[in-house]
């Protein structure tokens, strides 16, 4: 394991299972239906690309990236976009796909920006779920894993833009990350 590393969270082949399992019922749900899935970057991208490819309907995908909120604690917590959708989703099935859902700032934002754009159904999917730290209720109609208030990286996840390429989902040593404060106070 990663030397950084606490301990594994989710195997890479339960991470895959469970991709599986969403992606048979999205497909049934959009049944005859073409989805638009709209990842946010960036990390989103890794569990969209395995969730994408066990969808057997019709997809198109676009991208976001939006700002991580300010460190005020707030439940006001200021998100931009930094990028934008290429395609007007008017009319469009859409399925925005995260990593994960945490103080729930970051999927608020986003649900009622896009729905102001008049999209024909939003749903949100996420791969993990850390209801503990909810500062909004946000709902959330695809749920991989439900996950203790720990600090996780791996497969998309990062810290300080480390680990995303990890093929587990892992717990971070709290000296990775209490050793940087430390370096930067
Ligand atoms: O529920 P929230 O408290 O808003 O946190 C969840 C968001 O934070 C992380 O993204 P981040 O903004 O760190 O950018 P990244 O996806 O590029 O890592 C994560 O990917 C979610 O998008
Ligand atoms: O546990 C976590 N790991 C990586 N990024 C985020 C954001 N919110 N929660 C996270
Ligand atoms: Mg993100």
């Amino acid at each position: 394991m990663h030397e950084d590393m606490e301990k594994v969270l989710i195997t890479e082949e339960e991470i895959a299972r469970r991709v599986r399992e969403l992606g048979a019922e999205i497909s049934r749900d959009y049944a005859g239906k073409e989805l638009l899935v709209v990842g946010i970057l960036k990390g989103a991208v890794i569990f969209m690309a395995d969730l994408v490819r066990c969808l057997n309907i019709p997809v198109r995908l676009d991208f976001m990236a939006v700002s991580s909120y300010g460190t005020s604690s707030e439940s006001s917590g200021v998100v931009r976009i930094l990028k934008d959708l290429e395609q007007n989703i008017e009319g469009l099935d859409v399925l925005i796909v995260e990593d994960i859902v945490d103080t729930g700032l970051t999927l608020n934002y986003l649900r009622e920006n896009l729905l102001t754009r008049g999209p024909a159904s939003l749903k949100i999917c996420t791969l993990l779920d850390k209801p503990s730290r909810r500062k909004v209720n946000v709902q959330v109609d695809y749920n991989g894993f439900v996950i203790p208030d720990e600090f996780v990286v791996g497969y998309g996840l990062d810290y300080d833009g480390r680990y995303r390429h990890l093929r587990d989902i892992l717990i971070l040593k709290r000296e990775v990350y209490s050793g940087k404060e430390q370096r930067e106070n």
